[in-house]
């Protein structure tokens, strides 16, 4: 059985470690290494996010609370006078709109962005389009949080009687890639893990180490699996881990790309904000009384 998970004790322990949310003025980087700096942030709130809608691959707007959060997102960064070099995006517009958001605020649009599907949201198969409490209340809590959190069992697959099957498959965005003999049906966090992170390791970490100051905008599920790999995280903490919309947060990685102790997962944001939007997320499954 499923044991359930306190998310705000988990959340809790995340933003404890909030302590240094200024780029320039961290402590304790004294190790003498080299040490790599990378932003990341999961786009604002989407329409789907809004209408409680499982989303994955399908290729939803900003809500204009999203493309407020994008732009508090970059003035937060601005305050904190973050620069980047170069960013990293997924194909899907929620995340790309989110850069857009933050780059104009940030007043550096003009730097070069790679828009790429491995770091896309992971592909709910079945689920898309599916309301989440509806979901809830048609397969149970606790399915729907192995569907959601678990590290390895995927949702079921999208079939053709699915409304947004044929949308997805044939979205012009998918027109680089994944191969249509690849093109998933469906994905577990494992799953997405396994086609993002040949992207972190070959083309991220390389801007890294070349002195790239870097900026990901990808999703809940991408960005969990990057978390999940710096930090080394087991298949039981990851599931515990909800990350807010548009709230960016920071690594410090030392020179073999580990997190430096107390530099990971810091995010810009007052923890009492950090906290309610995680919670926010945790709850999306539950029906609003
Ligand atoms: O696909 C979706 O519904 C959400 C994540 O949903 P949960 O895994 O949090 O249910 O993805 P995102 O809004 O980050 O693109």
């Amino acid at each position: 059985m499923l044991k359930l998970f306190s998310v705000f004790e988990f959340a809790l322990r995340t933003i404890s470690k909030m302590a240094c949310p200024v780029s320039d003025q961290c402590k304790g980087l004294a190790s003498g290494g080299k040490t790599y700096k990378i932003v990341m942030v999961r786009h604002g709130e989407s329409e789907w996010n809004k209408q409680n809608l499982f989303c994955g691959w399908y290729n939803a707007d900003l809500s204009d609370r999203g493309r407020d959060e994008a732009k508090r997102a970059g003035k937060a960064l601005k305050d904190a006078n973050y620069e980047f070099d170069l960013a990293f995006t997924s194909v899907l517009k929620r995340a790309n709109e989110t850069l857009d958001g933050i780059l104009t605020e940030l007043g550096q649009t003009g730097i070069p962005i790679r828009k790429t599907w491995r770091l896309n949201e992971r592909h709910y198969g079945g689920l898309t389009g599916l309301n989440k409490v509806d979901t809830v209340a048609k397969y149970g809590d606790e399915q729907v949080a192995i569907w959601r959190r678990s590290f390895d069992v995927p949702p079921p697959p999208i079939t053709p009687d699915n409304p947004y099957y044929d949308t997805i498959l044939q979205d012009p965005i998918y027109a680089d890639g994944p191969p249509k003999e690849e093109f998933p049906m469906f994905e577990s966090l494992k799953l997405t893990i396994a086609r993002t992170l040949p992207f972190w390791n070959d083309v991220v970490v390389p801007e890294l180490k070349a002195g790239k100051r870097v900026l990901i905008a990808a999703h809940g599920n991408s960005l969990r699996g990057i978390v999940k790999h710096l930090d080394q995280m087991s298949n039981d903490d990851i599931m515990k881990l909800n990350l807010p919309t548009g709230i960016p947060f920071y690594y410090i990685l030392d020179e073999n790309l580990k997190p430096v102790p107390n530099e990971s997962l810091k995010f810009l944001g007052d923890p009492e904000t950090v906290r309610k939007a995680m919670e926010e997320v945790a709850n999306q499954v539950k029906a609003k009384k």
